[in-house]
């Protein structure tokens, strides 16, 4: 492999331009972060300010049972305040789940060449992308994390472009986890007193990407993230992490003297995670909550996640349910179309809840 000199500029050319990701960097042989990963402070995430979420996982077998209407209560006030929770005893198998992050680790186990030919320039279709960091072109520190991008369109393209040894499961996981998404959007949308036919319903979810994330063990965790403060976009995420842990929700206090805290979603066996994401809260005029959530890495393993994003199809035009704003009597987010949504989201690096500042209606 060729010497990398330690300039930011060699180092960008390496990982990013030439496709050999943080990995490639860190298999190289890395004793120190190199400063285009170094955060700034107010970024860097210092476990002291966390604690343990400890709200318990969600059973969602007993929604088939007498005790329907509290787990449904139990989803909807997860959804109001934290956005974020855990579900257990859902429809997804368990060595599934375990064949999903062994995929995860062979496709990113490859040598950089390998994984070159799915570079996001190289790619031969945007069904399936490689790349690293979230906006590398944009951002002043990079995210210590390389992934793929794998949109659904058909069965047949997932055959086609997604890797080798991940699309059947991925696909697999995909159309189960989208299960969840549906039972749980239908909940949430009910609880709002909305009526939506099968087709819209469609609609809001008919975008679905799965991601690999890889976040290989970092010198320095301490002035790295993995993943920047951000919130997702879309309507719901169903996320399956490994049993490192390092993923923290902001909860949203605003009686904390402007302390911000945050919470640690703990890998729970076989839990899948669930939360909110921007396009839900602009439906339910902000009854729902997209939350701010980052990842830190550790210093000894390399850490899988693999989330499920469902969000609105591209021509749909997404703004607060009709219903919502007569009753609220405001709109707090004017009506966007999702592909000019997303073209937004996908142009600057992550900034906390900025995203939604694109469709928020500002108040006085
Ligand atoms: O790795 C994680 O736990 C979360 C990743 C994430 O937030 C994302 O990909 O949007
Ligand atoms: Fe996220």
């Amino acid at each position: 492999m060729a010497q990398i000199s330690n300039s930011s500029n060699s180092f960008y050319n390496f990982i990013v331009k030439d496709g050999n990701g943080i990995k490639g960097l860190v298999d190289s042989g890395l004793s120190e972060v190199p400063k285009i990963y170094i955060q700034p402070i107010n970024e860097r995430i210092n476990k002291q300010d966390s604690k343990p979420c400890d709200t318990p996982p969600i059973d969602l077998s007993k929604l088939n049972g007498p005790e329907h209407e509290k787990v449904v209560n139990e989803i909807v006030r997860a959804a109001e305040t934290l956005g974020f929770f855990q579900v257990v005893n859902h429809c997804v198998p368990l060595e599934l789940l375990e064949s999903v992050r062994d995929s995860a680790h062979s496709f990113f186990n490859m040598t950089p060449e390998e994984k070159v030919v799915y570079r996001n320039s190289a790619s031969p279709s945007l069904k399936m992308r490689y790349g690293t960091s979230f906006a590398p072109e944009v951002e002043k520190v990079l995210e210590w994390k390389d992934y793929i991008n794998m949109v659904y369109s058909s069965d047949e393209d997932a055959l086609q472009y997604w890797p080798h040894m991940c699309k059947e499961v991925a696909l697999e996981y995909l159309k189960l986890s989208s299960k969840i998404v549906r039972e749980i959007l239908k909940i949430l949308i009910g609880k709002l007193g909305v009526k939506l036919d099968e087709s819209k319903i469609e609609n809001l979810i008919g975008m679905k990407m799965v991601n690999m994330n890889y976040y290989p063990a970092c010198p320095n965790p301490e002035l790295t993230v993995g993943v920047g403060r951000h919130s997702d976009a879309g309507t719901i995420t169903v996320l399956l992490q490994d049993g490192i842990g390092g993923l923290y929700v902001k909860a949203e206090d605003e009686n904390n003297g402007g302390n911000e805290e945050w919470l640690e979603i703990l890998p729970i066996h076989g839990a899948l995670v669930v939360n909110v994401g921007d396009a839900l809260e602009i439906l339910s005029n902000g009854k729902y909550k997209s939350s701010e959530h980052r990842v830190m890495t550790t210093s000894t393993q390399s850490r899988v996640s693999v989330p499920l994003f469902t969000l609105p199809k591209p021509t749909e035009n997404i703004g607060p349910f009709q219903e919502l704003v007569k009753k609220d009597g405001y709109a707090g987010y004017r009506e966007v179309l999702w592909q000019d949504y997303m073209d937004n989201f996908y142009e600057t690096a992550h900034d906390g809840k900025k995203s939604l500042d694109y469709a928020k209606i500002k108040s006085g």
